[in-house]
């Protein structure tokens, strides 16, 4: 690597609550990243229950797990799935890969540093709850996009790990994106209220990436295994991905 190389910045996309649409919105807006001429890697960071390859419909080799055992370059694990975009599969169905060790972090952290480097974004699809390995995530990441729907549990999940990533992992910052909105009023109601709360209660701000409305077309991209932004391009999904991915630069 030249001295002057510039290093990816990398965003952990997390949220709590399961189910909240966290890989749906990693693969759609890696690919508005990369459409816009950026070089991007999707690492499947949900080291239990991976599904990244599942939603690009890719044929999995070799895992994050097979090549941290092996010791083999990481970038043979790689998979080049559309122009720009990389994408390094989780393993499934590996409850030790949950709950990391020590160690196993530091052998992460340089394993993902390694084959990071060719790139402009990381995006880092963690696993549901707040096992060792999402904590761990979250504290390598030089940001978080916390996804969340207006579901009174996903609120309360969310806000759940966003005291504990705050509290105890010196994490200060945080970038909502609400998902499954039903109306504008809705998505505003459920904005203001997570963020007076967090105010009030933990004397944080939290910035507002963009909201993504409850679509049929997210559901028919999963079933088809494309993504959305590819499927249906005009839809408001799509489209409400494509206008964050043009403000991804207020994360900086
Ligand atoms: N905006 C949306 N409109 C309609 N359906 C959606 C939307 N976002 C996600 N979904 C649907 O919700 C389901 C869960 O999405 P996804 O797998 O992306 O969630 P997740 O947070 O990654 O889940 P897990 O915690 O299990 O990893 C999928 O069937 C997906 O199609």
């Amino acid at each position: 690597m030249s001295p002057n190389k510039k290093m990816p910045l990398t965003l952990c996309v997390t949220s709590g609550k399961g189910g909240v649409g966290k890989t749906s919105f990693t693969v759609n807006f890696a690919l508005a990243l990369a459409r816009n001429d950026n070089r991007v890697l999707v690492v499947d960071g949900d080291m239990g229950l991976a599904n990244v390859d599942v939603l690009l419909r890719l044929s999995v080799k070799h895992n994050i797990r097979d090549a941290l055992e092996s010791g083999a370059d990481p970038r043979q694990a790689l998979i080049f799935a559309r122009p720009n975009l990389a994408v390094l599969p989780g393993a499934s169905g590996v409850p030790e890969m949950v709950s990391l060790g020590v160690k196993q972090q530091a052998r992460l952290a340089d394993f993902i540093k390694s084959v990071s480097v060719d790139f402009d974004y990381v995006l880092i699809d963690t696993a549901a709850g707040i096992g060792s390995s999402v904590l761990w995530y979250n504290r390598y990441s030089d940001h978080n996009i916390f996804i969340l729907s207006p579901d009174p549990t996903s609120m309360t999940d969310a806000y759940a790990l966003i005291k504990l990533l705050s509290r105890d992992h010196g994490i200060g910052r945080f970038n909502l994106v609400l998902n499954f909105v039903r109306g504008a009023r809705e998505g505003s109601h459920t904005v203001d209220t997570i963020k007076r709360v967090t105010q009030r209660f933990l004397n944080l701000e939290l910035a507002h990436l963009g909201s993504i409305p409850e679509d049929r077309a997210v559901r028919q991209a999963v079933l088809d295994q494309l993504p959305f932004v590819e499927q249906t391009p005009g839809s408001k999904a799509a489209r409400a991905i494509h206008e964050m991915a043009q403000r991804v630069h207020t994360l900086l």
